[in-house]
């Protein structure tokens, strides 16, 4: 049986169901050098999970859906398995998204700024929009993505993909390549980054991807801080090729105090909250202890591997 770190945060039930497996489960805090010698599993990530000896280390159940945090080339050269939770966090950050989108589009985001001058906006009216009938780029078509796209789909939006593989996907008219990157940017009214960080998708929002946009896009992150090179994307809000951006994720996070980001009406900034799962805990010990069960019934996991050399 297996000798759990418990990285992130087991309630008491959970823990009692592992225990009567025969798995022995010991908390991150409490973890001593010789115990960390003996780690089979790891529940979680945190700096406790960095002290394991990953030649000993068979599996490593992280809580989020993006992986970029963790030591990816090192679990791969010592062949352990990683899951992430990817799936969990759709609904909510469909949601956020299209909160964040009619905030903008909708003239609420420059009331609420504007505050108590806020009706002098009723002379001179914030840019507004209509969604219905635009085009969104969703840039991901995985889990978030396609959540995304099937409720943006319902509301009379176009829907443009972007992935890895360009197969079709729920809720896209049409999914491009990549390699189509520039020319999607350029049919954009909105675009939605939902991709994962890997070196691939870090700067993938450069200075030639806003250029390229040239319907000047509404922006929304939702995806992670890094894959946009924020000077950039700043500089793009200036020159008004993006007319306005959301941002879930920033980089570095939390978002520093002179950002200029923050001055800018135009610009929605929320901490890092938009995929906030309800049920968090339960959700992601259901996907751990599938995988664990399999794991040691046949060597593999149930779902939700990482492949480590893609990094999602
Ligand atoms: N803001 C938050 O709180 C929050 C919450 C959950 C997830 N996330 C982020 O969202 C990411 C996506 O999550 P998901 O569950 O939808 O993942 P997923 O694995 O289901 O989908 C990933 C998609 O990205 C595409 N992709 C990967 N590399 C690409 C590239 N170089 N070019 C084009 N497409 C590429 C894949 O083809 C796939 O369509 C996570 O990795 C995480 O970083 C953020
Ligand atoms: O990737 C994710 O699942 C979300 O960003 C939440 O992950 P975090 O709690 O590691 O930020």
């Amino acid at each position: 049986m297996m000798k759990i770190l418990n990285s992130f945060s087991l309630k008491p039930e959970q823990r009692q169901t592992l225990e009567a497996a025969g798995h022995t489960v010991i908390d991150a805090d409490k973890l001593d050098d010789a115990t960390a010698q003996q780690i089979d599993v790891v529940y979680g990530w945190n700096a406790a999970a960095t002290r394991v000896n990953f030649d000993r280390l068979q599996f490593v159940q992280a809580m989020s859906a993006g992986v970029d945090y963790l030591p990816l080339a090192e679990l791969a050269k010592h062949h352990v398995l990683l899951a992430n939770t990817s799936g969990i966090h759709a609904e909510p950050i469909a949601e956020y998204v299209l909160g964040a989108l009619f905030t903008i589009s909708r003239g609420i985001l420059p009331a609420i700024r504007a505050d108590r001058d806020m009706w002098t906006l009723r002379q001179e009216r914030p840019p507004m929009t209509l969604l219905k009938g635009k085009t969104a780029v969703i840039f991901g078509t995985g889990h978030i993505g396609s959540t995304i796209a099937t409720k943006l789909q319902a509301l009379g939006l176009h829907t443009i993909g972007v992935s890895a593989h360009g197969r079709p996907a729920a809720g896209f008219d049409q999914v491009m390549t990549d390699v189509a990157t520039h020319e999607a940017a350029g049919r954009a009214d909105v675009v939605i980054n939902a991709l994962p960080l890997t070196p691939d998708t870090k700067h993938f929002y450069d200075e030639a991807f806003f250029a390229a946009a040239s319907k000047q896009p509404l922006f929304i992150n939702i995806g992670r801080g890094p894959s946009v090179d924020m000077a950039a994307l700043t500089q793009a809000l200036k020159n008004k090729q993006i007319s306005a951006a959301a941002l879930d994720v920033v980089d570095p996070e939390p978002l520093p105090q002179d950002s200029p980001l923050w001055g800018m009406t135009n610009v929605l900034l929320t901490p890092h909250i938009s995929g906030t799962v309800p049920q968090l805990r339960d959700k992601v010990f259901k996907i751990f202890n599938d995988n664990l069960k399999t794991l040691i019934s046949s060597g593999q996991l149930a779902s939700h591997q990482v492949d480590l050399t893609r990094g999602y």
